[in-house]
């Protein structure tokens, strides 16, 4: 393959690892306070200046989702760009914090990646989440990560890639100030507690990504790509009666199930008076957050996702 096949790329020099951006998800918590004791080897990399940050201290103290509202919901232009007042939640004073620090988001100033530790109570096992489907950086990491070694950094577990871009249902997230956001989501774990299982995987997650960015880095081509993604298509919400009170669980045979496929007429939810309710789609959907705990006050018991190629173009850093 001629030089021309590769495009070229800015060097990915600084890189920040979030953790707390939910305070009671705690495997990032855990990790970032480990990895802020200075000189920690394990994110050490030549040529890279990677930055250990807890996003929301305070809802880490509380060990709770979040102070005032999500911070992960609240980084649009608009929220980064308010002043502050008296009655300003407080992630959104932190959110303004955080843009300042590694932003200002979508300037050339920005960090140049966030890897975003996030756990889920759902079964998703080690999950990327990606905003873009023109990232060739992060497609490129993603693909490493799923195939190295040979087997797949957590083979022989699967990494699947979520990818949120979407005309509505994208959110705001923490890590889109940098120029390119990478969210690392691994369950299940219930909030508030730590596995280690769980853990060791998104810690391997980690290590596979900086290495890559260290390859990149030194000047190793990274060959085009296409890798398999679930795309967001919708949010499916639990049946709910009056003073919108659920009426529905689950169903168990969708429980545990994320990534999974759902066909047309597949259980989904489960009355109380043991009556399933089924599902009406007309085409095969890959269920994701199956049952996630932080979702019920979002009215959202799973999201519907569909399989897409990801592609992208040959990558090399560029000399200048
Ligand atoms: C369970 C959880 O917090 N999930 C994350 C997903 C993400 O980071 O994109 C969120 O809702 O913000
Ligand atoms: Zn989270």
């Amino acid at each position: 393959m001629t030089s021309s096949h590769f495009a070229e790329e800015a060097p990915v020099r600084r890189v920040a690892l979030f953790g707390g951006t939910h305070g009671n998800e705690l495997s990032g918590v855990f990790l970032v306070k480990h990895w802020q004791q200075e000189g920690e080897p394990e994110i050490r990399r030549p040529g890279l200046q990677t930055k250990p940050f807890m996003a929301n201290p305070r809802a880490v103290e509380k060990c709770c989702r979040y102070i005032d509202c999500d911070l992960n919901r609240v980084f649009e232009k608009e929220n980064l760009g308010k002043p502050l007042a008296e009655n300003t939640p407080y992630e959104v004073q932190r959110a303004q914090e955080i843009n300042s620090i590694f932003g200002p988001k979508g300037s050339r100033d920005a960090y140049d990646l966030i890897f975003d530790l996030h756990n889920t109570t759902a079964n998703m096992g080690s999950t990327l989440i990606l905003e873009s489907s023109r990232d060739d950086f992060t497609i490129q990491m993603c693909s490493y990560i799923k195939i190295f070694p040979p087997q797949g950094a957590l083979a022989p577990e699967v990494c699947p890639v979520f990818l949120i871009e979407h005309p509505h249902l994208k959110y705001a997230t923490t890590r889109s100030v940098a120029k390119h956001p990478v969210g690392v989501e691994v369950g299940p774990q219930p909030h508030g507690v730590l596995r280690a299982d769980i853990l060791e995987k998104m810690r391997k997650i980690v290590r596979h990504g900086l290495d890559f960015i260290r390859m990149f880095n030194a000047g190793q081509a990274f060959p085009p790509c296409t890798i398999e993604a679930y795309k967001i298509v919708e949010k499916v919400d639990y049946p709910r009666g009056k003073n919108n009170e659920i009426t529905a669980l689950i169903h168990p045979d969708l429980q545990d199930q994320d990534w999974r496929p759902l066909h047309p007429g597949d259980p989904i939810f489960l009355t109380m008076e043991g009556e399933a309710i089924l599902y009406e789609g007309e085409t095969t959907v890959y269920p994701a957050f199956v049952n996630e705990a932080a979702y019920y006050e979002k009215q959202q018991a799973f999201v519907k996702t569909v399989k897409e190629a990801l592609s992208a173009r040959g990558i090399r850093v560029s000399q200048n």
